[in-house]
């Protein structure tokens, strides 16, 4: 029987040189985050965002990342960078976000408390909310909004079987292969999403191409783990039609 074997997918976020874009292309990022909230140490430009992703190849994809933004800006900012999609980390209503990218999906982002037990109730209240969500980034709640390098407790997520997963807060080459192993099963995809963890240690905005090749290979081996175990342990892993039939069902968050 022919089986569906989804792999991680990985976002490098708040790249701020042309080296860093570079090594993330090289380590293999699906793609990769420029962060347009002018109070981010990771701030750039829209002009040197646009510089930036246009290095990027083909099918690696620049995100835009934006907190409570003027909606003019988002608009001009995605419409000088080819294939980008818009990130709205911030307060924005559903409304905020459909009107703010003209209609177009976009990634919204849950700021998960770290002592929050039971993340399942403003899942479910963003989930039902943002009908355009591509897919939901669950991050770690701070008042600066993001990139602080703090996890939240992963274990009390439900099961999400029916909503494409951006994981993000404090994922390091040395904890994203658990974190993959306990959410990859569980997601109908699973995107691992890092900035802090890949830095030079006290250079918030500059990466070190050592940690994002070490990222990379941290992602990459338990993927492979995963579909090993899933080949071996579970020989009714999911074929086509179970895979179809759980992605058209009506949505649940467990
Ligand atoms: O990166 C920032 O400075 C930032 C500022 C304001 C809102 C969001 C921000 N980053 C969001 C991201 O997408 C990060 O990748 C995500 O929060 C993970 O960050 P980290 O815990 O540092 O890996």
């Amino acid at each position: 029987m022919k089986t569906l074997q989804p792999r991680t997918r990985i976002k490098m976020c708040g790249l701020t040189r042309e080296c860093d874009v570079d090594a993330a292309v090289a380590a293999g990022a699906d793609a990769v985050g420029f962060v347009l909230y002018a109070r981010s140490p990771r701030y750039v430009t829209p002009d040197r965002a646009a510089v930036l992703a246009r290095r990027l190849p083909p099918f690696v994809t620049p995100v835009l990342l934006f907190v409570n933004p003027d909606p003019e800006e988002v608009l001009r900012v995605r419409d000088t960078i080819t294939g980008a999609i818009v990130q709205f980390h911030g307060d924005e209503t559903a409304s905020q976000c459909v009107q703010a990218n003209r209609g177009y999906a976009y990634l919204r982002a849950v700021r998960i408390r770290a002592d929050d037990p039971a993340p399942a109730g403003i899942l479910h209240t963003m989930v039902s909310e943002h009908e355009r969500a591509l897919a939901f980034v669950l991050d770690t709640y701070a008042p600066e909004y993001g990139g602080t390098g703090h996890r939240f407790d992963w274990t009390a997520l439900p099961p999400l079987p029916q909503t494409h997963v951006v994981l993000a807060g404090g994922l390091t080459p040395a904890n994203v292969g658990e974190a993959i192993a306990m959410l990859r099963p569980r997601c109908l995809s699973l995107t691992v999403d890092v900035s802090s963890g890949i830095e030079v240690t006290g250079h918030k905005g500059l990466k070190d191409p050592d940690k994002i090749a070490q990222f990379a290979a941290a992602v990459r081996a338990a993927d492979t783990c995963f579909s090993s175990a899933q080949r071996e342990s579970c020989p009714e892993s999911m074929s086509v039609d179970a895979y179809l039939a759980l992605t058209t069902a009506p949505l649940s968050l467990g």
